[in-house]
């Protein structure tokens, strides 16, 4: 017994030497850290809190050390960068492009743009920015609005009624969207199909797994994760989500085949009203990608589009709720806008300036991609003196960015769409609001959430008034993945006119 412990006593300072020699020179930086515990580094601070504590303790760091601050736990290290010059800096250098495994390996999609090595997403990215350009999201328009119209019926059987949560509505609204734009699934077809169903719930599963993974790095080592029995249920569900795009992608290739190949990206279907779909533009281009490489891409757009969409459109409604002068001018704003049965379209949607900043204003309080990653491929000059080393890992704290009293002044908690008028804008750093992250390697579909979520908000304030009796200042936000709310998006509803 005894020479087991002083075995593992000495495997424990061995290992820990040796994660100490590999990451010496990271540590060393002359960059100031919170006080740390040999061996382990960090992780006392972190060990024991629950989601919401975590998101509290890095956005105090981030507080604390306005520019950067570096934390370690174990042999993982990384560096906070909070201050908007530094972290256009860092975002903008071609050799921070890379993604680090051990923060995106959870998603298990190794070729969708969202998880891919660097090397693979540079040629990708080139390639599916064309899928995402304003002309093909104009095509899409039709199905946007379709989809809010079967969300606003969808709610309507609560009118007057108990408070519901408006998030479980907006997230089978989302995936509808995605579904329709980029598999070309009918929403007609979706509507109470046992299909979408299990689709839903398959990434709904996945996703969660991965927030797991994220939350509990150090309960769910890949060893310990695959002998339980989440990791055999995620497996399922995965394979079933691969054996379904797999279907879709042999059909759209029957049709496309069918048609000739000659669909300029259009879906090939007669019965169709010509919008460019995601996975015919894929297949448009036959030869470029294998099928799990189509596969890996569609889920990941599926997967990153939907939750957070649904996510930031349920906040903004619950905001809304909330403040009730901020709605009231917003459906002024729709009524001008719309008044005279307008139509909806890019033209008309940009003239909607005061939703733009509602929404933005939501995505400054409640970012829904709180916390992102970056790794850099070289050593990397940050400052003057201040080399970083290759491999290192540098961590983006959305969350904390967006409410630095610094950048937003003393009432930077309090949810003000003025905030966004541009002569405010124009007195910050463009780095200051960045809920798309920034750089290269942003969202790809920030044009696409903006505008279906602006035809969402259109349909439910154009029909329904939401109040609710979570108040403002009892909302807590956790990290799990994207930015949670930590009670339900209660709301009650009333017919407007
Ligand atoms: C309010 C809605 C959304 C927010 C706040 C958001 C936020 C973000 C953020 C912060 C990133 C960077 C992630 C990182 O670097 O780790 C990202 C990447 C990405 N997003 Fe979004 N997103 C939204 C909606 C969407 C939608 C609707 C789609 C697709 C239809 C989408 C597809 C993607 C993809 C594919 C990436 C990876 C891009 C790349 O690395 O090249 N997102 N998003």
């Amino acid at each position: 017994m005894g020479v087991v412990f002083v075995f593992l006593v000495f495997l424990a300072i061995f290992t820990g030497l040796m994660c100490l020699a590999r990451n010496y020179r990271k540590i060393m930086l002359n960059i100031p850290a919170p006080e740390a515990l040999p061996i382990i580094g960090h992780a006392h601070l972190m060990i024991g809190l629950n989601n919401e504590e975590q998101l509290k303790l890095i956005t105090e760091l981030c507080f604390l050390y306005p520019n950067l601050v570096k934390i370690w736990f174990f042999h993982i290290m990384g560096i906070i960068v909070n201050n908007p010059e530094l972290i256009q800096k860092v975002f903008n250098a071609e050799v921070c492009m890379e993604k680090p495994y051990i923060a995106y390996r959870l998603f298990n999609l190794d070729n969708g743009l969202l998880s891919a090595r660097y090397s693979r997403w540079k040629h990708d990215r080139r390639f599916f920015n064309n899928s995402f350009k304003l002309s093909t999201l104009q095509t899409f328009i039709p199905i946007f609005i379709e989809t809010a119209d079967k969300l606003t019926s969808e709610i309507t059987g609560y009118v007057d009624g108990n408070p519901f949560n408006i998030l479980d509505h907006t997230i089978r609204c989302t995936l509808k969207m995605i579904c329709s734009t980029s598999l070309g699934m009918k929403i007609s077809d979706a509507e109470n199909d046992e299909t979408f169903n299990k689709v839903f719930h398959a990434v709904e599963y996945t996703s969660e797994s991965a927030a797991l993974l994220q939350n509990k790095p150090l309960i769910y080592p890949d060893t310990i994760y695959k002998i339980t029995p989440r990791y055999f249920e995620n497996e399922k569900q995965g394979q079933f989500l691969a054996d379904f795009h797999q279907r879709i992608i042999d059909e759209r290739r029957a049709i496309l085949r069918n048609n000739n190949n000659k669909t300029d990206g259009v879906s090939g279907d007669s019965s169709d009203p010509g919008y460019s779909i995601f996975i015919d533009h894929i297949l448009n281009n036959e030869g470029m990608f294998t099928d799990q490489e189509i596969r890996d891409h569609i889920i990941t757009v599926l997967s990153a589009g939907y939750e957070t969409s649904a996510t930031a459109t349920a906040h903004c409604i619950l905001l809304l709720a909330q403040h009730q002068n901020v709605q009231n001018k917003l459906v002024e704003e729709i009524n001008e806008v719309f008044g005279a049965d307008e139509e909806i379209n890019l033209e008309s949607l940009s003239k909607l300036q005061y939703m733009e900043r509602v929404i933005k204003e939501t995505l400054r309080i409640a970012p829904v991609g709180p916390v992102i990653f970056r790794e850099t491929m070289a050593d990397f000059e940050l400052e003057k003196g201040l080399i970083i080393p290759k491999g290192t890992t540098f961590i983006l704290n959305i969350y904390a960015l967006h409410r630095r009293k610094d950048i937003w002044g003393e009432k930077a908690e309090i949810f003000d769409p003025d905030n966004f008028l541009p002569e405010n804008v124009a007195k910050r750093h463009p780095c200051s609001f960045i809920p798309f992250s920034t750089g290269r390697r942003n969202c790809i579909g920030h044009r696409y959430a903006m505008i279906s979520m602006k035809i969402i908000l259109t349909k439910l304030l154009r029909n329904f008034k939401f109040s609710t009796d979570l108040k403002y200042e009892d909302m807590r936000f956790k990290a799990v993945l994207t930015l949670k709310l930590c009670t339900e998006h209660l709301v009650s509803i009333s017919n407007r006119y």
